[in-house]
């Protein structure tokens, strides 16, 4: 039967997003430039033709920190879905965590590189749903969350469930 919920013909743009714990708290870093310039962030960025998602959430951490994290060291904790209601397009970003890495720390031309104890993350620097989500992260659950925004990142619905280890969300499934 014909639909007309437009949603399922929306296009969907896959992007990755690390936070990296240490003793010294979590990795941020303040975007330098392009979306989300000005804001705190976890580091990532659209994942490219040919290569996995986890592939792409190493190169971008590495092309933005410098820090590298070999793939059995790459925590997949779940995605969070971004919907517009003013665009055809529907990002999902996958959420990744990671406590083991080598290499050292560099600022790049995208990244600002700074760590924060879990105490004093800049909540109000960053994107406004990170506040929903990200504290889930932190506490070591999965997390699946939805966002319908619409013009300037006007929060229209939110949806922020936290998943236990055996119930991780895969996008698809
Ligand atoms: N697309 C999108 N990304 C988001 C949102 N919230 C959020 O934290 N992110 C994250 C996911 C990515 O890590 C990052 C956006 O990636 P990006 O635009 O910097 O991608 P990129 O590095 O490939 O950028 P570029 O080279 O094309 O400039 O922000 C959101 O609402 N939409």
């Amino acid at each position: 039967m014909p639909s007309s919920d437009n949603n399922n013909i929306k296009s969907i743009v896959e992007f990755t997003l690390i936070f990296v714990r240490s003793d010294e708290g979590v990795l941020l870093g303040f975007k330098k430039r392009g979306f989300g310039v000005g804001k705190w962030n976890g580091f990532g960025g659209k994942i490219e033709k040919g290569e996995t998602i986890l592939q792409g959430a190493m190169r971008e951490l590495k092309e933005e920190s410098n820090l590298t994290v070999s793939s059995s060291n790459m925590i997949y904790v779940g995605y969070v879905r971004y919907d517009r209601v003013d665009s055809p397009q529907v990002d999902i970003v996958y959420i990744f965590t990671a406590s083991e890495f080598s290499d050292s720390l560099e600022e790049s031309e995208e990244m600002a590189p700074k760590w924060f104890k879990i105490s004093e993350i800049p909540y109000e620097e960053m994107w406004g749903d990170s506040k929903y989500w990200l504290p889930i992260v932190l506490r070591k659950k999965g997390i699946f969350a939805e966002f319908l925004l619409s013009g300037e990142r006007n929060m229209v619905k939110k949806n922020v469930e936290e998943r236990d280890e055996n119930n991780i969300p895969v996008y698809g499934e």
